[in-house]
């Protein structure tokens, strides 16, 4: 492999000035995230406080493996819905490790509406399951919820993505073999008892812990029972007369030692792909990217500098190097693992769309993971470029794409636009791992694109009804397309709908994408071939 030559000016304007902007949108990333994990009313706080509850981030940290990683998932979403009451959709999710395992979290939060689960809270809970269910990753799940939150409940309910998917997926994990853990803090009602029911092992905290399908008030509005929650779903119930659950717990403190010496029982899962090498730092420094990534959409950068920065003594074998440029493609390390590199150095075209084919073919044969580096406007259109082929050349990138069998992590650079998204493996191609970066953008296309698009449609409908031309209506069609435009196609938007796993410091990308790798070397892979290729 060869060594990358970065030819970036470090003491350049230009630099500075991109160094500044993207320092400045990383420290907004940070406070961001500070307050979704932190900032809480008063009440909240002293409600679980009186309940004698931990809040989730205190259960966390007294489960996981001291000074080991954790990989948090979607740490800012729904950070722009339902008026900012949801931070972090009311639910932390990440890859962990306990008691030397790597396990999926999913943890309640409920300093927060009694952890009710919001919309977004199931999606985030049913993407960490599917990237279970994906990577044959162990789940352990610290259950404190007051279920769906109920003035949502079409939008949580009913659908085939919504909260029964939760469960579906654990039964499918269970099928598969791969385990699951409950420690029950606090209530389980409704849908949420399944929770515990379908894990494999389950712990419930005396107390406070609870487990029913209908609480005391629901139970006594349906039937007119009326009960208390220690004799309709507590510990002593469940563990001594239900066997619902298995272990009764005094204290969190002890649900967490017991929940950790479950995980220990579990056996070390096979790795299906090993590292090729020893791990290796970058030779030039990850801090450079943030003078490196432009502070215009439109501007472009060389993706190798962004290569040399993130892979292993930034070493690099190109394939094609003169061919098909647009699209940069080879070999790296990453923590030591051999990983197939596609990047976008601009527009694709016919030559580099067919090379990234068979650049993932390659890949393909050799078991390597493919890793997508996306700052991509979109396919080349124009009557030359159809007459070229550009759309069925197209649809044999996204064919070798999505009937790829080795594992595939995608990271949003910088621009994600028009079907390039799709042949670069976006959200909708079953990345294991989908990470963004703040200064990111994604849309069908640009506001600017899209306001001229209507306005043109526009104006061509009037003319075709004999109306005389209005600019000012012009105008404001294009206007108000490219004000909804410019805030849907922003990184906060994308990752607070959970777009993404998550949105990522630039510098922290290579140890995220270390883990994943890991994580992803957990499932075999599954030779299926491909599709029918259009030539
Ligand atoms: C999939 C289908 C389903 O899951 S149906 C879900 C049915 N759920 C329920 O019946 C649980 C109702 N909630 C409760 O029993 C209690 O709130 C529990 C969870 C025990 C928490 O009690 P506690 O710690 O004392 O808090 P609290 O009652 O003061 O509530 C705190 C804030 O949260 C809210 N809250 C509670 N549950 C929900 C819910 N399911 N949907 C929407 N909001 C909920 C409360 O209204 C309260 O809000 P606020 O702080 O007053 O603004």
């Amino acid at each position: 492999m060869s060594f990358i030559r970065s030819a970036i000016d470090g003491q350049s304007e230009e630099f500075r000035r991109r160094y500044a902007r993207n320092r400045a949108l990383v420290a907004e990333l940070r406070e961001r995230q500070r307050a979704a994990r932190h900032d809480r009313p008063e009440a909240d706080i002293r409600r679980l406080e009186r309940q004698g509850k931990m809040l989730p981030r205190e259960r966390l940290e007294r489960l996981l493996d001291p000074g080991t990683p954790f990989l948090e998932l979607s740490t800012l979403a729904a950070g722009l819905a339902y008026d900012g009451e949801a931070p972090g959709a009311s639910s932390i999710t990440g890859i962990g490790v306990i008691s030397g395992r790597e396990v999926m979290i999913h943890a309640d939060d409920s300093s927060i509406k009694g952890g009710a689960w919001y919309p977004l809270t199931i999606k985030k809970i049913v993407r960490a399951l599917d990237i279970a269910i994906e990577n044959r990753l162990p789940v352990v799940h610290l259950c404190d919820s007051a279920g769906g939150f109920l003035p949502r409940q079409s939008e949580l309910f009913p659908d085939k993505h919504m909260a029964g998917r939760i469960f579906r997926n654990q039964a499918i994990l269970s099928r598969m073999g791969v385990k699951q853990l409950a420690i029950v803090f606090g209530h389980c009602t409704a849908g949420g008892a399944y929770v515990p029911a379908l894990s494999d092992y389950n712990v419930i905290v005396r107390g406070t812990g609870a487990v029913f399908l209908a609480g005391p008030p629901l139970v006594k509005a349906a039937t007119g029972e009326v009960v208390g929650v220690e004799d309709l779903g507590g510990c002593d119930l469940h563990t001594r007369t239900s066997g619902t659950c298995d272990y009764p717990a005094a204290t969190e403190t002890e649900a967490i030692a017991i929940g950790r010496e479950i995980v220990a029982q579990w056996d070390r899962p096979r790795k299906w792909i090993a590292p090729v090498d020893a791990p290796e730092a970058p030779a030039y420094d990850p801090d450079e990217l943030y003078g490196i990534l432009p502070d215009d959409i439109k501007k472009g950068f060389d993706m190798r500098e962004v290569i040399a920065r993130m892979v292993d003594g930034s070493r690099f074998h190109e394939y094609q190097p003169a061919y098909g440029t647009t699209l940069v493609a080879g070999f790296a390390n990453l923590w030591g693992y051999r990983v197939g590199i596609l990047a976008n150095n601009g527009v694709l075209f016919n030559d580099s769309t067919l090379k990234a084919a068979h650049f993932m073919e390659l890949c393909n044969q050799n078991d390597t993971p493919l890793l997508f580096l996306q700052n991509i406007t979109g396919y080349m259109v124009g009557r030359d470029y159809e007459a070229a082929g550009i759309t069925k050349d197209g649809a044999k990138m996204i064919m070798a794409q999505s009937c790829s069998h080795v594992p595939k992590l995608t990271v949003m650079c910088n621009a994600s636009f028009g079907a390039g998204n799709y042949g670069m493996c976006g959200r909708a191609y079953d990345a294991r791992f989908l990470f963004s970066w703040p200064g990111h953008q994604i849309g069908v296309m640009g506001g600017d694109q899209a306001g001229r698009t209507l306005a043109d449609v526009k104006a061509r409908q009037m003319a075709r009804n004999g109306a005389a031309p209005d600019p000012a209506l012009l105008d404001a069609v294009r206007a108000a397309t490219q004000r909804d435009y410019e805030a849907q196609t922003s990184s906060w938007h994308s990752t607070s709908e959970i777009w993404d796993d998550g949105m990522l410091d630039p510098v922290d990308t290579r140890n995220a994408l270390g883990i994943a790798l890991a994580a992803a070397a957990q499932a075999p892979m599954d030779r299926q071939g491909y599709g029918v290729f259009r030539f």
